[in-house]
């Protein structure tokens, strides 16, 4: 199908362009587990593309390879104009700071306290001083929803909700222009997943972001995606809005889509 969306303006820049992508593991034999073969991505800017497939489909090792923690045995990898593959450290680190990232189980540091995480990439590009430093937690803390009386905390003083929404602070903290979030609503109760939904779309359109979304919830496509794509048979088999996805003849994606669950959230 068509990857072109009637939700996108025309000609939307492209910030993520993946073609011919091999990401295989073991020795090369009958032995290798291919995970990814010949697979092609476009995200665009501004859009939030969902990311799904069937648990192992390879999501999370695709958000790797993009944003270089996996470097994959072939295929070519741009990233915000620039190619991701074989980058030299202190150009690679350029491109990094573009960009924020939310583990899926946060990825806190425990030994520090939500202020310090957040700061932890501002340490890394700027020198700046321990007042300006506080400040622009703070800022960051509250863009993710949470009260100021969060930042001395430790993550282990903090709900599941809480631990998200401070790691989306340190994704936030460099003023990224594109946002990784690997299942971010995987663990919360309904209402909290819904707020976080409703966090990320409002963070995109004052931001100006692009947000690549790995995600199991049902709801948060319907809620928040423009675009999804499917990860099955190794590649990406569809991309589109949820309406052009249904309109697909693949058996997953309808078993997705149109089971129990996939009704109840587009009911919803
Ligand atoms: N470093 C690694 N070494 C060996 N195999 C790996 C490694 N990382 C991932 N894999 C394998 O790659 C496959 C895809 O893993 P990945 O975590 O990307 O799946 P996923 O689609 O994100 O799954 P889930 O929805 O369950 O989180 C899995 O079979 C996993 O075991």
């Amino acid at each position: 199908m068509s990857d072109t969306s009637p939700i996108l303006p025309e000609g939307a820049k492209v910030v993520i362009c993946i073609r011919g992508l091999r990401n295989a593991f073991g020795e090369e034999g009958e032995q290798q587990q291919v995970i990814h073969d010949k697979l092609d991505l476009d995200v665009k800017r501004g859009e939030i593309l969902g990311v799904v497939g069937g648990s192992g489909t390879g999501k999370s090792v695709l958000m790797r390879s993009i944003i270089g923690l996996q470097t994959p045995e072939d295929g070519e990898i741009e990233v915000l104009g620039e190619n991701m593959i074989g980058r030299e450290e202190d150009e690679a680190k350029n491109i990094r700071r573009r960009w924020g990232i939310l583990f899926q189980n946060g990825a806190l540091f425990s030994t520090l306290t939500v202020a310090e995480n957040v700061e932890v990439p501002l340490r890394e590009y700027f020198h700046l001083s321990p007042t300006l430093m506080d400040e622009i937690a703070g800022y960051k803390i509250a863009m993710a929803g949470l009260p100021a009386d969060a930042a001395p905390k430790f993550p282990s003083e903090l709900s599941g909700g809480m631990v998200k929404r401070a790691g989306l602070a340190r994704a936030l903290a460099l003023d990224p222009e594109l946002l990784f979030l690997d299942e971010p609503t995987a663990g919360l109760d309904p209402i909290a997943a819904q707020n976080f939904d409703e966090l990320i779309l409002s963070l995109r359109d004052k931001l100006d972001l692009t947000v690549f979304l790995i995600t199991h919830d049902l709801d948060t496509l319907y809620a928040i995606c423009d675009r999804v794509a499917v990860l099955a048979d190794k590649k990406v088999v569809a991309v589109g809005t949820i309406e052009q996805l249904l309109a697909l003849d693949h058996p997953w994606i309808q078993e997705y889509f149109n089971g129990p669950r996939g009704r109840a959230a587009a009911a919803a």
